[in-house]
């Protein structure tokens, strides 16, 4: 078997699924549904990956630890919280609590390693570093995760920015083509769901774009005023096109629900007020009734119930749900770990 995998992308870094054109991601759901069958051995043998985590993480963390060894090479995992000390503003006088710039950190782990990958969220981790002081504008630049790509001399892998969380896309892409063989024309709804804090856009966008890049007929569901990024959403709605699939949005729950073949369940939290979260949760606490139950998976036609995980049982989806043949969160989790040895035995 050989041990490359044949496939060359047109970027470098793997920032955002839509980066890359239609077809790459294509190629990148093939490779992995293969390594999954068994069918190709690619070799990363004597290759380093530096993992580093700003953010906690269960799959992120395993799955490309595991990734690496399984292709026989190793991933370093670099656990940066509590310890965000690095440097990222230019020109900054560092006698404050920094210790290093990223213009050294980045370039020294290039010497050492063959690709970086970095988790960075600053909703969840709030902290010096997030230079965003609350402003989405700030927030969406992705500060930390592009100075990396700028001064590092190798690959870099977003494993979940403030913007977009492409591994969790490409794995889902997977896990929808695994299900359903042909996604293109089916339908699929990502709903927000209520959960007790104001968790990041990063997974949603991911996930939407992932439906939108398979030609599948995509509703957002979700309660007035938690829009997403309009600039993405309108992106996403033209890969969308592109791949000869559609994008609506939806307020009801119920409504959106109809004639669903994957149902993607997912809370984040409402933009226009980002960083302003007290004011938000006011809000928020009106739509617990945002939980995907039997009851309304009803409205599917025998859809099938997808969440990133974490999920918080009983809030986001009901046990009725969770603890039936509908959710495919298992398998799905499983195929983060075929995407991203697609994706590293393609980048690096
Ligand atoms: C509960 C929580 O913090 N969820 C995180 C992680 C999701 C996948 N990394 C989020 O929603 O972004
Ligand atoms: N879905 C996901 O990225 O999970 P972790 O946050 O545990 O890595």
């Amino acid at each position: 078997m050989a041990d490359a995998t044949g496939l060359q992308l047109s970027q470098r870094h793997f920032m955002n699924t839509a980066d890359l054109p239609q077809q790459e991601i294509q190629a990148l759901i093939d490779l992995a549904l293969s390594l999954k069958h068994g069918e190709v051995k690619p070799s990363l043998a004597g290759k380093t990956l530096a993992t580093l985590f700003f953010n906690p993480s269960v799959r992120t963390r395993v799955s490309f630890a595991t990734a690496m060894f399984k292709l026989g090479g190793q991933a370093l995992d670099l656990s940066m919280e509590g310890a965000w000390s690095f440097e990222f503003g230019d020109g900054v006088v560092m006698d404050g609590a920094t210790i290093e710039h990223v213009k050294e950190v980045a370039p020294v782990l290039s010497r050492y390693c063959d690709g970086l990958a970095i988790r960075c969220s600053e909703l969840v981790t709030k902290s010096a570093a997030s230079a965003s002081a609350g402003s989405w504008q700030n927030a969406r630049q992705d500060l930390v995760l592009n100075s990396f790509a700028r001064y590092a001399t190798v690959p870099v892998i977003n494993m979940e920015s403030n913007v977009y969380h492409p591994c969790q896309g490409l794995g889902d892409a997977v896990t929808i083509k695994e299900q359903l063989g042909q996604p293109q024309g089916k339908k699929y709804v990502l709903t927000w769901a209520y959960h007790p804090k104001a968790l990041p856009m990063a997974t949603p966008n991911s996930q939407m774009l992932a439906a939108c890049d398979l030609g599948m007929n995509v509703t957002l569901a979700y309660p007035e005023g938690w829009d997403l990024d309009p600039e993405i959403v309108k992106m996403a709605s033209q890969r969308a096109k592109q791949s000869g699939g559609s994008l609506q949005i939806e307020h009801d729950m119920d409504t959106a629900l109809e004639g669903a073949h994957i149902v993607c369940a997912k809370s984040w939290g409402a933009l226009q007020y980002y960083g302003n979260w007290e004011a938000e949760k006011a809000l928020r606490v009106q739509h617990k009734d945002w939980m995907v139950t039997q009851a309304k998976m009803q409205h599917t036609d025998n859809g099938r119930l997808m969440h990133c995980l974490p999920v918080r049982r009983n809030v986001e989806v009901g046990d009725d749900v969770l603890d039936s043949p509908t959710s495919i969160v298992i398998d799905e989790a499983e195929n983060r770990l075929w995407a991203q040895m697609a994706l590293l035995a393609t980048l690096l």
